[in-house]
């Protein structure tokens, strides 16, 4: 699997990301934010976490409208894999590949700390090596973390099975405790309507390592990577 990595002025996890991609398995390349076009033979693009912009207007809303931005969203529109982590799923809203939009958190602070979500459905390219409603132990950290989206779009998600996970105890239960930001039906990651784009707030690709108190990010880099195998 041949991975894009797009680095925005203000990008900071994108080193964590090629890490993980690399570990699963993924060749990796970055790519500027201004170029025009995607590496040839691109199957995934990454967009990373990080403060693209400094976080000017609302987070991501500049990045979104990134010239790389189009070539991005033809390889969704051919049904590519596009991932959007953190400050990436606040781009890919706010380029109008997924809907609703990320709010400031609802105590209005900066976040940071580790937090259980659970997997709600294991048969995407995405999450094929979790388990049905398992609870994966992954970290968040962000200003702009409160899923927002109108009753309909809301509805819709929910209706056609595009939440990928919420925020959950470490049963796998959603409780109003493990919401922190205050994301409206405790969200933390959305599909498209094709399922081949992603978007999530939290980090799996800072819990690749024992070193650093977890392993359970591997599944999602790993999923991408034994799907592709599969398809091609
Ligand atoms: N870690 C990140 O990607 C942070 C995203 C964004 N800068 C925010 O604070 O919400």
């Amino acid at each position: 699997m041949n991975s894009a990595v797009i680095v925005f002025p203000g990008s900071n996890r994108e080193g964590d990301v090629v890490r993980a991609l690399k570990q699963a398995g993924s060749q990796v390349q970055k790519v500027w934010h201004a170029e025009t076009e995607l590496p040839a033979g691109t199957d995934l693009v990454v967009l990373p976490g990080g403060f693209s912009y400094g976080d000017y207007l609302r987070c991501g809303a500049i990045a979104g409208r990134a010239t790389v931005m189009d070539a991005v969203r033809a390889h969704a529109a051919r049904g590519g894999l596009v991932l959007g982590i953190c400050n990436g799923f606040q781009i890919l809203c706010e380029s109008g590949l997924l809907p609703g939009i990320l709010m400031r958190n609802a105590n209005l602070k900066f976040i940071c700390h580790r937090q259980f979500l659970r997997v709600e459905r294991n048969d995407t390219a995405f999450t094929r090596a979790y388990k049905q409603g398992q609870a994966i132990d992954v970290c968040v950290a962000h200003g702009e973390g409160n899923y927002t989206a109108d009753e309909e779009t809301l509805r819709r998600l929910e209706g056609e099975g595009l939440v990928a996970f919420r925020y959950s105890n470490g049963h796998g239960h959603v409780t109003a405790d493990a919401n922190r930001n205050g994301s409206m039906n405790s969200i933390a990651g959305i599909y498209s309507d094709k399922l081949n784009v992603l978007g999530m707030m939290p980090h799996p690709e800072n819990l690749i390592e024992d070193l650093v108190g977890g392993t359970d990010g591997r599944g999602l880099f790993e999923s991408l990577v034994t799907s592709f195998a599969k398809a091609a």
